[in-house]
C-alpha cells in the first residue's frame, strides 16, 4: 500500500481508443506504460467490442453509446464504419469527458491530458471545448504516419483518385513509397480529417514503434509535415507485458501442439482481426499450405471468409487428409505467445501494424499479403527496405504460394532474412533499456504530459524519480 502510495503521481490521462482490437491493444499497453509511471489512467469506451473491466484492474472504465453494438451484422471495421461511429459517438464522448473532468476536481486528481486515436475525429474539438490538451496514439507504422500526414499535398498535387498509370511513381519523396502502395481508399474523408485535427490543435504523437526501426524516415521528413512533438515509445508491448490485455478468448492448444515440433519449422499464418477473403482465396490458401509440405498453425479466426461464421467445414476431406499432423488450424491463438516460440520460423501475415512489431520483435521473418489500410506500405517496408520478409505480388494462387512459402521457411534467403530479423530483434529489445531511444523517449512523453497539470510541482513534492 505504502508502495503504491509512493508512486502516485495525482495525475490521470484519459485513453480513448477506437473500438477495434489492433487500436485497442496498443493503446491500453500505453495505458499499463503510463500506469507503472504512476499516472491514474481512466478509460472511454463503445459499448460496442469492449474490453472486459474485470481484466484491466488497473483502469477506470466509462463506457458510451454507439450505434454499432446494437446492430445485428458484424462491424466489418471499414473506414465507412468508423465515419458512422464518428457520427454516433461525439454527444456520449463529450458528456462522459465532462463528467470525468468534473470528479476529477474534485477528487483533486487533475486530468493531465486525453490520449486518443486519431479516427476519432470529433476528439480533439471536444478537448478544445472543455479545455483539455490532447495528444494522439498512431496505432499503426511511422512510414504510414507520415504517409498520411502528407495527403493534403498529395491531394494537391492531383494523385488521387489513384490511377494505374502511375503506380510506378515514387509518392513524394517518402521512402519506399510507390502509388501501387497505396490502398485505394487513401483519399477517404476520414483520413484527410484525422490530418487536418492532428494539424490543428494535436499537442504531441505517440507511435508504437523505435527510433532504431524507422527513425530514419522521421529525419528525412521531419521538416516538412510534423510539427508535432512525436515520441516514438514503442514496442509497446513489451514495455509493461501484461497477460490481461487480451481483448478475445485465446487457445492454449496451439501451444501445445508447437511445444512438438522441431525449431524454426512451423509457418504461422494470420491475417489480424479484421481482414476477409472469398472462399476461392480460402481454399487457394489451404492448397498452398499443403503443397509447400511445411508444418503450419493457421489461425482461422470466424468472419475471416466474408459472411461465414465457421471455417472449418470448407475444408475439403483430402486437404485434411494430407496435412494431418503436419497442421494445426484453430480459430485465434495467443499470438505473442506464439510468434515467441522457438518452433516458429515465419509468419504469414496481412502486415497489420501490431502483428509487423510483434513478429520484429520475436524475430520472426514474414510472408506479406496486405489487404486495406497501412497493410500494403507496412509490406514495401518489411520487403523491401528492412528485407525481412517476402511479398505475395500475384492474385492468391496455390502455386505462388507454394513457392514462397519455401522461399522463406527452407531457402538461404529465408535464413538470411532470419538473421536480419534477429538484429532487429535485439535492438528492440535494446531500446526499452535505460538510456536508449524508447525508454528516453517515454520519458519525454511524461514530463511532456506532466507540464500539462502543473504536475512536475507534485512531483518534487512526493520527492519522486521518474522514471
Ligand atoms: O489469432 C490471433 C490473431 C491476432 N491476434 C492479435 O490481434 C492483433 C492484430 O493486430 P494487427 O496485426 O495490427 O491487425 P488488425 O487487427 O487488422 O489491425 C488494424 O489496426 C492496425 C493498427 O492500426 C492496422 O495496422 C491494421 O491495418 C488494421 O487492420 C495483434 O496484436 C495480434 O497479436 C491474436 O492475439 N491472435
Amino acid at each position: 500500500m505504502e508502495k503504491q502510495q509512493k508512486s502516485k503521481l495525482c495525475c490521470r490521462v484519459v485513453l480513448f481508443p477506437q473500438p477495434y482490437t489492433g487500436h485497442i491493444t496498443p493503446m491500453l499497453n500505453l495505458g499499463n506504460a503510463l500506469h507503472s509511471k504512476g499516472f491514474s489512467i481512466t478509460v472511454i469506451h463503445t459499448h460496442f467490442n469492449s474490453p472486459n473491466p474485470v481484466e484491466f484492474p488497473n483502469f477506470n472504465f466509462h463506457f458510451i453509446e454507439d450505434v454499432l453494438s446494437k446492430a445485428k451484422t458484424p462491424s466489418s471495421g471499414s473506414l465507412d464504419t468508423i465515419t458512422i461511429l464518428n457520427k454516433s459517438c461525439l454527444e456520449s464522448f463529450r458528456n462522459c469527458l465532462s463528467q470525468i473532468l468534473e470528479h476529477a476536481s474534485k477528487d483533486r486528481e487533475p486530468v493531465a491530458c486525453l490520449i486518443s486515436d486519431p479516427l476519432w475525429e470529433f476528439a480533439g474539438v471536444v478537448a478544445d471545448q472543455l479545455n483539455l490538451p490532447r495528444l494522439a496514439l498512431r496505432t499503426g507504422g511511422l512510414l504510414a504516419s507520415i504517409l498520411y500526414e502528407s495527403l493534403p499535398l498529395l491531394q494537391e498535387k492531383g494523385y488521387f483518385p489513384l490511377q494505374d498509370t502511375r503506380k510506378e511513381e515514387p509518392v513524394l519523396e517518402v521512402p519506399p513509397l510507390k502509388v501501387k502502395d497505396l490502398p485505394p481508399e487513401i483519399h477517404h474523408d476520414v483520413l484527410l480529417g484525422m490530418v487536418k485535427e492532428t494539424k490543428r490543435n494535436c499537442q504531441g504523437i505517440i507511435c508504437n514503434t523505435f527510433k532504431e526501426l524507422e527513425g530514419s524516415i522521421l529525419d528525412r521528413v521531419r521538416g516538412n509535415f510534423l510539427a508535432t512533438p512525436i515520441f516514438l515509445t514503442g514496442p509497446l508491448h513489451k514495455i509493461s507485458p501484461t497477460s490481461t490485455s487480451s481483448i478475445v478468448t485465446q487457445e492454449q492448444s496451439s501451444i501445445t501442439w508447437l511445444n512438438k515440433q522441431a525449431p524454426n519449422s512451423v509457418l504461422y499464418v494470420s491475417f489480424g482481426t479484421l481482414a476477409a477473403i472469398s472462399k476461392e482465396q480460402f481454399l487457394e490458401v489451404a492448397w498452398g499450405l499443403a503443397k509447400s509440405q511445411q508444418p503450419f498453425l493457421w489461425a482461422t479466426r470466424p468472419r475471416l471468409i466474408n459472411g461465414s461464421e465457421k471455417n472449418e467445414e470448407l475444408f475439403p476431406k483430402e486437404f485434411i487428409e494430407i496435412v494431418n499432423q503436419r497442421g494445426h488450424i484453430v480459430s485465434w491463438v495467443p499470438q505473442q505467445q506464439v510468434l515467441a516460440h522457438p518452433a516458429i520460423g515465419g509468419f504469414w501475415t496481412h502486415c497489420g501494424w501490431n502483428s509487423t512489431i510483434e513478429s520484429i520483435c520475436e524475430g520472426v521473418p514474414m510472408i506479406c499479403l496486405p489487404f486495406f489500410g497501412d497493410q500494403k506500405m507496412n509490406a514495401r517496408h518489411i520487403s523491401d527496405v528492412l528485407k525481412v520478409g517476402l511479398q505475395l505480388e500475384k492474385q492468391l494462387e496455390r502455386q505462388e504460394i507454394e513457392s514462397v512459402i519455401r522461399r522463406l521457411m527452407v531457402e538461404k534467403e529465408g535464413q538470411e532474412m532470419r538473421e536480419r530479423v534477429n538484429a532487429l530483434k535485439e535492438k528492440a529489445k535494446c531500446c526499452l533499456m535505460k538510456g536508449e531511444s524508447s525508454y528516453e523517449s517515454l520519458d519525454q512523453l511524461i514530463s511532456h504530459i506532466l507540464s500539462f497539470c502543473g504536475a512536475e510541482m507534485v512531483r518534487s513534492r512526493n520527492n519522486q524519480t521518474i522514471p
